[in-house]
C-alpha cells in the first residue's frame, strides 16, 4: 500500500477517524473517492416548526431550550434536547453521539437539519446535522452528497475528507481508450469523480454516474471473462459416478421433486461425471426448492468418498442448513458426518472442526466465509455450493476453489434476472433454472393497506397463531442508521406485546445481535417456541420456517420490490395458506402503484420486469431494486442498458487485443490486475 495515499495523511483525519473509516472499507484516498454518495440533498431555507410533518427532512432555525440529556440503552447512547422557534418547539434525538453534550448548550442559536419521525404521536427530529447560521448559508441550494454512515462517522466528516482529498490530490490517469469513451458516450474519469461527490447540477451528475457505473460493470465483465478462460481448461479429476444414495433420498423424501427440480438435478449429475469441472448457477424463485438440489449434489460427492462444502451468507443460515442436513442424514440413516464452521465459534471449537475437515472425519462442511480461511485444509474437497453467491466475492470463491483440487462449484440464486443479463453477469457459469413451484403450494394472498389497518392485522395474526401458525413482522428499513433500526425493532416488539395475549411469545431479531443470540431466536422460532418474530431484513434471504404463514411488512414503500418479494418468500413455503400484509406508510400515488405490482403477482421475474418499467433508467437514486447483486453504484436492473454497453465495450477491446497487451491498453491492464486482486473480493457478486 502506498503510504502517501493513506487517508490518515489528509488534513483533519486523525487516528480515531481513520480507524472508523477503516470499518467502512476506507484506508486510502482512492478508497475514499470511490466511496460514492448514496443520494443527494438540496438544502432548503429553514421552515417553521409548526408546519413540519412526519417523514420529511427539513431544516429549522431556533434556540436550544433544554440542556442535553443522555440516556443509555444497552450499547446505544441516546442524546436528547429540544429547539424552539417563533411557531413552536421540537424534540431532538441523536444516537451514539455523547460528545454533543459539550458541543451544544442551552440558549444556542442554531440551524438543525434532519428527518422528522413520529415517535408515539410526538414529532421528533432524528440525528440532525448542526449548523451555525453563517455556515448554513454556504450549503444552501447546493447539491450535497449523502453518504452511508456508521456510528461515529457523520456525513459532515466524510464530506470534509472527500473535499480535502480532491483539493490535495489527485488526478487519476484515464485508463479507458479514447475511442471507447467516444463510442459509448462516456465522460472523462476525473470529471466523473468530482461530479459524483459534488455535482454542479443534475445533468452533470447523470453524466458522471453513467461513467462510473460503466466502469464498475466493465471491469467486472473483463474480470469475469478472464476467470472463464481459466476455468474452461479445468479438467475434472474426481472419480465421480451416479450413486444409489441420491436415488434413495429422492424416493424417500416426503414430497416428490418437481419436474423442474429433476431436470436441474439431471444437469448437475451430468456435470459432476463430465470431463470438465462444473461451474453452474441454479436460478429459482423464492421457495422453489433449490436447497434439496444442492444437498443431492453434496450427497453424490460424499458417497463417492469426497468432501462437499456448503457456504452461505449468514450464520443464521449456516445453522439452519447444518441442522437440516444432519437431520436428513439421521432420518434416512446416511452414515455421513456434517460439521458447522462459523466465525463466532470459539478457537477451541474451530480447531476441532479444522481437524475433522483435514482428516476427512467430516464429509460435509457447512458454514459462512469462515470456510475459506487460511487455516481450513480440506482432505479432498470435490464440490462447493455457495448459496446466494452474490454475497461473496468471486475472488473468495476462487480461494475456496484453490483449497481443493479445483472443486466443482454450484451457485444458488433467487435473483430474478432476465437471461440476457444473466449471460453477462454470470458469464463464467452455466445456468439452470427451476421454473416451477411445488404443486402443493397455495398462492400467497396479499394485501396492501395503510397503517390504520394495523389493529386488524394484529387480530389476524392472533387468529393464525391460535390455529397453530406463526408470523413475521418486518420493521422499516432506516437508511441513515442501523442504530435507529435496532431501536425500532426493540420498541415495536415491546409495543406489540401490549397488543397481543401474553401466551403468544413475541421476540425480535436484528443485525446487531450476536450471532449466537440470533441463532437462538431463529431456532426457537423454527421450533414454534416463538410465535411472532419482529425483525429487520436479516430474515430476507433463505430462512425457511415452513409453519410461518403471515408476513407483515411495515413501511413497505421503503423497500425495493425484489426485496419485498424475497421477504414475502419467507412464507408460503409449506402446504398452509399464507398471507402477506404490506403496510404502506406513504400517501404517494407512485408507491401505491409499485406495491400493487406485488399485490398482483407472486412471480419474481414478472415483478422485477414490471418494477423496471415503472422506474425507468432515469430513476437513479430511488430505492435499489434489490439487496442482491450488489454493485457499489450500478444497479443491474435499472442500469441494464449500461451493463449491455459495458459488455459490448469489453468485446470490442478484447477482439482487438485479447490479452490487453497493446500500449493503448496498458493502463487498463494495470487497472484490471488491481481489480482482480482487490475489487473482486469486495464486490458482492
Ligand atoms: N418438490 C417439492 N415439493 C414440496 N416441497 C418442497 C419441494 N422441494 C422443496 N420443498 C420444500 O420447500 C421449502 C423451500 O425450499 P428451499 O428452502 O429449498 O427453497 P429455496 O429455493 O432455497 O428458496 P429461497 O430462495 O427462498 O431460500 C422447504 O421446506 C423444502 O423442504
Amino acid at each position: 500500500m502506498d503510504q502517501d495515499s493513506l487517508i490518515i495523511n489528509l488534513k483533519g483525519v486523525g487516528e480515531k477517524t481513520s480507524a472508523l473509516f477503516h470499518k467502512i472499507g476506507i484506508d486510502t484516498v482512492e478508497d475514499l473517492i470511490s466511496y460514492y454518495p448514496r443520494d443527494y440533498d438540496v438544502y432548503k431555507e429553514p421552515v417553521l416548526i409548526s408546519g413540519i410533518k412526519s417523514d420529511e427532512t427539513v431544516a429549522v432555525e431556533g434556540i436550544i431550550i433544554k440542556n442535553i440529556e443522555i440516556k443509555k440503552i444497552r450499547s446505544l447512547t441516546i442524546v436528547t434536547t429540544a429547539i424552539k422557534d417563533e411557531s413552536g418547539a421540537l424534540n431532538i434525538t441523536w444516537y451514539n453521539m455523547p460528545f454533543l453534550k459539550n458541543a451544544i448548550k442551552q440558549g444556542s442559536h442554531l440551524i438543525l437539519r434532519g428527518r422528522i419521525n413520529n415517535k408515539n404521536g410526538r414529532l421528533t427530529m432524528e440525528q440532525p446535522q448542526i449548523f451555525q447560521l453563517e455556515e448554513y448559508k454556504s450549503v444552501l441550494k447546493v447539491m450535497q452528497p449523502k453518504y452511508s454512515l456508521i456510528a461515529g462517522i457523520t456525513n459532515h466528516t466524510i464530506t470534509k475528507a472527500v473535499k480535502q482529498a480532491m483539493e490535495q490530490n489527485i488526478t487519476v490517469v484515464e485508463y479507458l481508450p479514447k475511442y471507447i469513451r467516444k463510442q459509448f458516450h462516456l465522460a472523462e474519469y476525473n470529471f466523473a469523480v468530482e461530479n459524483i461527490h459534488f455535482p454542479n447540477n443534475m445533468e452533470d451528475l447523470i453524466i458522471a454516474r453513467n461513467r462510473l457505473v460503466f466502469d464498475e460493470f466493465f471491469l467486472f465483465i473483463l474480470a469475469i471473462r478472464q476467470l472463464k478462460e481459466k476455468k474452461e481448461a479445468a479438467i475434472n479429476h474426481f472419480e465421480l459416478f451416479k450413486v444409489s444414495d441420491t436415488q434413495k433420498l429422492i424416493q424417500m423424501l416426503p414430497y416428490r421433486l418437481t419436474n423442474a427440480q429433476l431436470k436441474v438435478w439431471d444437469e448437475i449429475e451430468q456435470d459432476l461425471i463430465g470431463e470438465t469441472v462444473m461451474n453452474r448457477l441454479v436460478q429459482g424463485d423464492v421457495g422453489s426448492g433449490k436447497t434439496i438440489i444442492a444437498i443431492l449434489g453434496i450427497l453424490m460427492v460424499i458417497s463417492c468418498g469426497y468432501q462437499g462444502a456448503f457456504m452461505v451468507p449468514t450464520e443464521v443460515l449456516a445453522k439452519q442448513q447444518y441442522n437440516s442436513i444432519t437431520e436428513l442424514f439421521m432420518l434416512y440413516q446416511f452414515p455421513y458426518k456434517a460439521v458447522l464452521l462459523t466465525g463466532s465459534m470459539t478457537a477451541k471449537e474451530k480447531r476441532e472442526v479444522y481437524r475433522q475437515i483435514e482428516t476427512g472425519g467430516a464429509q460435509v462442511i457447512v458454514g459462512t466465509h469462515a470456510l475459506i480461511q487460511e487455516k481450513v485444509q480440506y482432505k479432498n474437497l470435490a464440490l462447493v455450493v455457495t448459496d446466494e453467491q452474490h454475497r461473496f466475492g468471486v475472488r473468495q470463491r476462487e480461494t475456496l476453489s484453490k483449497k481443493g483440487q479445483d472443486p466443482h462449484v454450484l451457485v444458488m440464486s433467487a435473483t430474478p434476472i432476465p437471461r440476457t443479463l444473466a449471460i453477462i453477469l454470470y458469464g463464467d457459469l452455466d445456468v439452470s433454472v427451476i421454473d416451477e413451484l411445488p404443486a402443493e403450494r397455495q398462492v400467497i394472498k396479499n394485501c396492501v393497506v395503510n397503517s390504520g389497518y394495523r389493529q386488524t392485522a394484529y387480530q389476524f395474526i392472533k387468529k393464525e397463531v391460535e390455529s397453530g401458525r406463526q408470523a413475521y413482522i418486518i420493521c422499516p428499513m432506516v437508511e441513515e442508521s442501523e442504530n435507529i433500526e435496532v431501536e425500532n425493532v426493540v420498541e415495536y416488539a415491546q409495543l406489540l406485546k401490549t397488543q397481543l395475549p401474553a401466551n403468544i411469545r413475541i421476540e425480535y431479531l436484528h443485525g446487531k445481535m450476536k450471532a449466537k443470540d440470533k441463532n437462538n431466536i431463529m431456532e426457537q422460532f423454527g421450533a414454534n417456541e416463538i410465535q411472532v418474530l419482529v425483525s429487520t431484513t436479516v430474515v430476507e434471504v433463505g430462512v425457511n420456517v415452513v409453519n410461518a404463514t403471515v408476513m407483515m411488512i411495515e413501511n413497505a414503500e421503503r423497500f425495493g420490490l425484489a426485496q419485498l418479494h424475497q421477504l414475502r418468500g419467507r412464507v408460503g413455503r409449506g402446504k398452509h395458506q399464507s398471507y402477506c400484509i404490506l403496510v404502506n406508510g406513504s400517501d404517494s400515488k407512485a408507491s401505491k402503484k409499485r406495491l400493487e405490482i406485488l399485490n398482483k403477482s407472486n412471480d419474481g421475474f414478472f415483478i422485477a420486469s414490471e418494477d423496471l418499467k415503472l422506474r425507468g433508467p432515469g430513476d437513479l437514486f430511488g430505492i435499489r431494486q434489490s439487496g442482491l447483486l450488489e454493485f457499489k453504484i450500478g444497479d443491474v436492473f435499472t442500469d441494464a442498458s449500461v451493463l449491455q454497453n459495458a459488455s459490448e465495450a469489453a468485446t470490442v477491446i478484447l477482439d482487438k487485443d485479447r490479452n490487453l497487451e497493446m500500449p493503448e491498453n496498458k493502463r487498463l491492464r494495470e487497472k484490471i490486475d488491481q481489480y482482480m486482486k482487490l475489487g473482486l473480493s469486495n464486490l458482492s457478486l
